[in-house]
């Protein structure tokens, strides 16, 4: 097999007494789109800010395209292109230019960086805007175009790990559709994509595996078939807490499996765990019970 584009394993972030990256492993071979998941907060720009080298890790490892990200920061940024979350700034270029300009950097011709942006705006359906300004106070360009002239210029040349950090942002429905078949586009012709994403359902499309993280740690990887598979076998368990209110689950708690989701209605908490999880979860609930700190619990599919 060939060397992965990007190897991260354990790897640790904390901010004080916050884990932000919690011994993460992810792995994105070339041709590989891999999507990453996870609510507000769960550490996905923490992930690929050490990636890219702007912030450094507590501990664990980066490669990328083999080299070590961490000891040699700049040699590992030139086999990346990251599309930020936030906006690019565009103040005064229009769209072409800041597509050549981007291909230019990274060694284009001016032929090659000029064909490949036009070729990149036909792609995106952004041609109409390519040659107006994007304006300092906002103006000029949508929010939509300057997300699309971000992604362009991450895209136009080719590098072996591209990151795209929520590049649908502000993009209308129709346009999303052709950003998704150019991000499967560029994983098709070799490179290694790893898209950050809230948008599930849409990436599903277009991603070869899914990793997805929670506080920090990776709690499911895989394709998204295997992920749902794992889903549809997932157990609930139902706690009926007392009118008292208190509530096991909460930390400090003494619950003893994985829970991937933990939902709240009322006076009842649903967990959702594994399969092989059955027989510690009952034990739990029913010495919870014994103890009178819950009302009663079920376990279902
Ligand atoms: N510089 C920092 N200092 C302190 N805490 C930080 C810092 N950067 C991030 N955090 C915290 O680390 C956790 C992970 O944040 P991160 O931005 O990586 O999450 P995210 O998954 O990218 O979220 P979002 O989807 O909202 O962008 C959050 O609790 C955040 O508040």
């Amino acid at each position: 097999m060939e060397r992965a584009v990007l190897e991260v394993e354990a790897l640790t972030k904390r901010f004080g007494a916050l884990v932000a990256n919690d011994a993460i492993d992810l792995t994105v071979q070339p041709g590989q789109v891999v999507g990453l998941l996870g609510h507000n907060g769960a550490g996905k720009t923490t992930l690929v800010s050490q990636v890219v080298g702007l912030s450094k890790p507590d501990s664990g490892s980066v490669r990328v395209a083999g080299m070590d990200a961490i000891a040699d920061p700049a040699a590992a940024r030139r086999c990346v292109a990251l599309q930020a979350q936030s906006q690019a700034p565009l103040d005064g270029l229009t769209p072409r230019a800041a597509i050549e300009i981007a291909g230019r950097i990274r060694g284009m011709s001016r032929n090659d960086a000029r064909r490949a942006a036009r070729e990149l705006a036909d792609e995106l359906d952004i041609g109409e805007w390519l040659d107006r300004r994007a304006m300092p106070d906002g103006g000029g360009l949508s929010g939509g175009v300057r997300r699309l002239t971000a992604f362009a210029m991450a895209a136009v040349a080719g590098v072996p790990l591209i990151i795209l950090d929520e590049p649908t942002n502000d993009v209308d429905a129709a346009r999303r559709r052709l950003l998704w078949a150019a991000v499967r586009r560029l994983g098709d012709e070799g490179a290694g994509v790893l898209l950050v994403t809230h948008n599930v359902v849409e990436a599903e499309r277009v991603v070869d595996d899914l990793v997805v993280l929670d506080r920090g740690a990776v709690v499911a990887a895989g394709s998204p078939s295997r992920l749902r598979g794992d889903r549809d076998n997932e157990l609930r368990l139902e706690l009926s807490l007392t009118p008292e209110g208190e509530d096991p689950t909460l930390p400090p708690t003494d619950v003893p499996m994985p829970v991937t989701r933990r939902v709240r209605v009322g006076r009842r908490v649903l967990l959702t765990i594994a399969p092989d999880a059955a027989e510690s979860a009952v034990r739990w609930a029913a010495a919870l019970r014994g103890q009178g700190r819950v009302e009663g619990y079920s376990l279902a599919r």
